[in-house]
């Protein structure tokens, strides 16, 4: 039996919508709205994470009776569950959006473990809410299997992130338009649970500033302070610029995690920023597969590129800017909020910095070493060689007669290669020099150097291969996949074709090299 320990501060300590259910509305004066999730035809488990499972002190007898899918696809609630939707705003592609908030996210209850952990637990694609606008609260299958794996992925790999417990079927098929021209076509739908210590957004502190209402703006950072970040001290004040200092380091160590592992979020709006400095909204996401700062993943954004993933760590930083903006009426100047975000970057620089010393095999860069590190990424580029490969072959290099071969996979175009090759070759003398006079033990450097650069991300054509499948009725490549990527940076022998770098059919195709925001 599901039985789990339930206190729901943020419902009991901030005030909510007086109106309850889903009628679509402006909600003012509110934190939150009370709204149940709509059942489904036909929850059915799919998958879901051991760890997080363990994490809420759910035993596996709990996960395979049908009342889990029950729950967690929407259906059931049980002791201490007390749903509802949070009111957020937010900018989108740099402009103010206006009320957003949880169109298809329910929270279902803050769960505490045995530790004492906080957990939040939120079905995202659970029917509508008052937020919902003109959409249909749910999510369909492709999206969920994408979130629900690269959430779990991220995590292994080190980088901050919301978790997902389960991936349940919903039996309801979902009209969507997926390539925004005018063709909709009937998707399965499924729910994802996700856990988090927290899920606010810098959008629900926007939402009350962009309403005047100082006196809940002032609410809802004591509140988060307090609940979130309860290892902050000080009085009033000293919490808050404390606080704002925190989330701006927060998001800084997120942001070079991001770099360090070839992430392009694709929709970095400020409605989809985590307090926590968490990665939060898998929607249209990539990996880097060839080296290219400009690539983002989003069709929505392939004109602008504001989310491509060079542009991130500043993307970051105005979105901070955005957050300091909102928070400007919770303090009494401006130069704490300004202290903030000089934080951002310090911390960006600094983490950024011993991230790429570490993908290198160095310990840390000098000043002189910023010309080497940056015609390597340059060399990258033009050569269209593969980031994740790259570094992970690195490794290899003998610092005592280093050649291209041991990179050779990392190429994706032999011509590329070879038309580089001399500018490479004379790059890796350079680069052996440099270790060579650092003198430690290649052992030790390889060793280092895997433990940063991973061997399995979730490259999205894999994930396009896992969700073809599993609309299919097959889910065996879900269930491999999750399991590979509990283990990024170690061999594992036999699955080697899920570090290849991308095949040539998956470089134009839908869901592979550009994903749209239908979800
Ligand atoms: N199918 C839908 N039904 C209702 N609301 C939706 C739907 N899709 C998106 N929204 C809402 O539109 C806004 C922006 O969408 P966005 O794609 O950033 O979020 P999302 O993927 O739904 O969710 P999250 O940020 O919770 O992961 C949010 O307020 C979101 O709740
Ligand atoms: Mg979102």
């Amino acid at each position: 039996m599901l039985a789990l320990k339930f206190d729901n501060r943020f419902i009991a300590e901030l005030p909510g919508d007086p109106e309850e259910g889903p009628r679509r509305r402006q909600v003012h004066g509110a934190c939150w709205s009370r709204v149940l999730p709509t059942p489904v035809r036909q929850p059915q488990l799919l998958a879901h994470s051991p760890e997080v499972a363990a994490l809420l002190g759910i035993d596996e007898a709990a996960i395979q009776a049908a009342e889990f899918a029950e729950v967690f696809g929407g259906n059931r609630l049980i002791e201490g569950m007390d749903p509802y939707a949070a009111c957020y705003g937010g900018h989108q592609f740099g402009g103010w959006a206006g009320q957003l908030g949880d169109g298809r996210a329910i929270i279902l209850g803050e769960t505490v473990n045995a530790k004492g952990e906080r957990w939040e637990l939120q079905l995202k694609g659970a029917g509508p809410t008052p937020y919902a606008r003109r959409a249909d609260g749910r999510a369909v299958l492709r999206s969920s299997i994408r979130e629900f794996l690269c959430s779990e992925a991220m995590h292994h790999l080190g980088v901050p992130t919301t978790r997902a417990l389960s991936l349940v079927a919903t039996g309801e098929p979902v009209l969507r338009d997926m390539f925004y021209d005018g063709n909709p076509e009937y998707e399965p739908g499924a729910v994802v649970c996700r856990v988090a210590p927290s899920f606010i957004r810098f959008g629900n502190f926007e939402i009350f500033t962009s309403r005047n209402d100082t006196a809940l703006l002032e609410k809802l950072v004591d509140f988060t302070i307090a609940r979130d970040f309860p290892e902050i001290e000080g009085d009033a004040q000293e919490k808050r610029a404390r606080w704002f200092a925190e989330v701006c380091e927060r998001t800084a160590r997120l942001i070079a995690h991001w770099m360090r592992v070839g992430f392009v979020h694709g929709v970095m709006n400020t409605d989809n920023m985590s307090i926590l400095g968490l990665t939060i909204d898998y929607g249209p996401y990539g990996w880097i597969d060839n080296y290219d700062p400009d690539w983002t993943p989003n069709t929505t954004d392939a004109e602008g590129r504001r989310y491509r993933f060079g542009h991130q760590p500043h993307i970051a930083h105005w979105n901070l800017s955005r957050l300091a903006d909102a928070l400007l009426p919770a303090f009494p100047t401006p130069d704490t909020l300004h202290h903030g975000l000089d934080r951002y970057i310090d911390v960006f620089t600094e983490t950024h910095s011993a991230m790429t010393a570490a993908k290198f095999g160095l310990h840390r860069l000098k000043r002189e070493d910023s010309e080497w590190v940056a015609e390597a990424f340059e060399l990258m580029q033009r050569a269209e060689v593969d980031m994740t490969l790259f570094f992970r072959k690195l490794a290899e290099i003998d610092t005592a007669a280093p050649s291209l071969a041991p990179l050779a996979e990392a190429f994706y175009s032999e011509a590329l290669r070879e038309q580089h090759r001399p500018a490479f070759e004379a790059w890796l003398q350079g680069y052996a020099e440099r270790l060579r006079g650092d003198g430690e033990p290649a052992e030790a450097r390889r060793a280092r150097m895997n433990a940063t650069n991973p061997r399995y991300v979730l490259r999205n054509y894999l994930a396009q291969e896992a969700i073809d499948l599993a609309t299919q009725g097959d889910l065996s490549r879900v269930h491999e996949l999750l399991d590979l990527v509990r283990k990024p940076y170690d061999e594992q022998p036999g699955r080697e074709r899920f570090a290849a770098r991308r095949p040539d059919w998956a470089r134009q195709k839908a869901g592979c090299s550009m994903l749209s925001c239908s979800s």
